[in-house]
């Protein structure tokens, strides 16, 4: 059944509930003042049997109004939550957790208004009309009445409830988890105390806010009390019915003004379920090209990457090195030009989780054995167990195990990013020529080390967002730019004794024979 007209049975099923507990009162009501007047019992049988039938469907359909109306929502709020987590999966590192917190708030925010706004909010039009018209048939006025004291409860007091603000969980989240994991930074910069105090403040905020909509909401509420005792009031004094009936009427608008009031019940308003749409994620080539792209800092690219073709980009900070792999593996759309195929790999920020070291691993290969697990960390120089907690790992071996991590999930083009910023230059460069050795498919690489880019085909150099010079690095190497400046930096660090550059004019690795 669809959507819509599940909630339309939910609606149904809410108003009967509705309906039958009014109804149940009424008679009730009418019966005992009925039976003030001591009248011959068969004149109060009907009176008795739809008491007792009443209260029987009342739970009933109170059970069916619960049932249906949660199917319905819940079923709905499923849906939206799974097209928001695909979507989160789709982008991780674009988001993080805090639109994580939001997507799981919105949808819960959207559920609860569903069931608790919009499900009620048709079901008390229902009720509401209904009374209405039965009241009417016995007492014009008295409908009148009715109509009007539902008009104010139902209509106008719930526009002045404001809509609770929207959430400080996460900003109050992040602030916990900073003073918390950053505590030692923070206290070292001096500024654990501000932090602490810009933390309270947005405590104290969020809290007068919420303050602000309790007491309006409260004040309506009590409004709206006033107004649902006077309209039964007016509705005895006006319906110029007799005593039972006047009672039955007065307890009608009683019943029908109480469904009104959970109206007024201060909830968030949340965005539409529906607008959370999944990002389709194109499948992985083994070719990609990007075509005049611009992005961020980059200007009109154009790069190819060919079927096992090695590449690397180096540049200043700030570049756009880390922007070029997010518009290759898909993760950043192009403000304009071409993106054509779409690699995948290890971005510079990429997750370790909190699990042994076979469990990181198998989630780029499910089917790895433990033997081609051991062989991806012994070619990134990791000697550790399997079931070593992957978060005790230090700084420079969590690199290699994500470098492992991204050999073993060995995609058509593999995008890396930093993948040995951790590492002392020597074992960086061991580790880069390993990895370029052993992927299959083809490699970009982001580095800041230039020795072990003999072992690539071409270098890119970036610069503000353009390629300033690219070619083999054996070319570049000799080719008074940057790159070769770069180069003469990284190996005068490398050999601060020497009053020469060996590597310069060594002679040139070409990339076969280093895979
Ligand atoms: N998520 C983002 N939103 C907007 N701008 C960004 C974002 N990430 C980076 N930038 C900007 O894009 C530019 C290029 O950043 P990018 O990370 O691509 O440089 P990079 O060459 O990889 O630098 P680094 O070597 O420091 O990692 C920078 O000016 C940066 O401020």
């Amino acid at each position: 059944m669809s959507f819509d007209r599940r909630l339309a049975l939910a609606v149904l099923c809410a108003a009967a509930a509705d309906l039958a507990a009014i109804g149940l009162t009424a008679t009730a009501t009418w019966m005992i003042v009925r039976a003030a007047g001591h009248p011959p019992l068969a004149a109060l049988s009907v009176a008795i049997v739809a008491v007792r039938t009443l209260a029987v469907v009342r739970g009933g359909l109170r059970y069916a109004d619960r049932l249906v109306g949660h199917d319905a929502v819940l079923g709905k709020a499923g849906e939206a939550r799974a097209r928001s987590y695909r979507t989160l999966a789709a982008r991780p590192h674009r988001h993080g957790g805090a639109a994580l917190a939001a997507v799981v708030t919105d949808v819960n925010d959207a559920q609860e208004f569903l069931l608790r706004r919009q499900l009620p909010r048709l079901a008390a039009a229902v009720t509401g009309g209904l009374t209405v018209a039965v009241t009417a048939v016995v007492s014009p006025v008295a409908g009148l009445v009715l109509a009007a004291g539902l008009g104010i409860t139902g209509l106008v007091l719930p526009r002045l409830v404001p809509p609770v603000p929207p959430s400080a969980h996460a900003a109050l989240s992040a602030y916990a988890l900073d003073l918390t994991r950053g505590r030692d930074d923070l206290v070292v910069l001096g500024a654990f105390d501000r932090h602490r105090a810009e933390a309270a403040a947005v405590s104290r905020a969020a809290a007068a806010r919420q303050r602000h909509v309790t007491t309006r909401a409260s004040a309506t509420t009590a409004a709206a009390i006033l107004v649902q005792a006077a309209t039964a009031v007016v509705v005895l004094l006006v319906s110029g019915a007799g005593g039972p009936t006047a009672a039955a009427l007065a307890l009608t608008a009683l019943g029908a003004i109480e469904v009104t009031l959970q109206l007024l019940e201060p909830l968030r308003r949340p965005p539409p379920l529906a607008a959370v749409e999944p990002v389709p994620q194109a499948p992985l080539t083994d070719e990609l090209r990007l075509d005049r792209v611009s992005a961020r800092t980059l200007r009109e690219l154009t790069v190819t990457v060919h079927k096992g073709q090695r590449i690397a980009v180096v540049g200043p900070t700030g570049a756009g090195k880390s922007t070029l792999l997010d518009l290759m593996t898909g993760l950043l759309p192009p403000e304009s030009g071409q993106v054509t195929g779409r690699a995948s790999g290890n971005h510079d920020d990429a997750w370790v989780f909190a699990a042994p070291i076979r469990t990181n691993l198998r989630l780029a290969n499910p089917r790895a054995g433990d033997d081609e697990l051991l062989a991806a960390l012994t070619t990134v120089g990791l000697d550790v167990d399997l079931d070593t907690d992957a978060t005790t790992l230090s700084g420079g071996q969590r690199q290699r195990l994500l470098l492992a991590r991204a050999l073993l999930a060995d995609p058509p083009i593999l995008v890396l990013d930093e993948p040995v910023a951790a590492l002392d230059p020597a074992s960086a460069d061991e580790v880069l020529l390993a990895a370029l050795e052993h992927a299959t498919g083809a490699v970009v690489l982001v580095s800041h080390r230039l020795a072990a880019l003999a072992a690539v085909d071409e270098v890119l150099v970036l610069d503000q967002g353009k390629i300033v010079q690219r070619g083999p690095h054996t070319d570049l190497a000799i080719t008074p730019g940057p790159y070769r400046d770069a180069l003469l930096i990284e190996q005068a660090a490398t050999f601060p004794q020497a009053t020469s550059c060996p590597q310069i004019d060594a002679a040139p690795v070409s990339p076969a024979q280093t895979r």
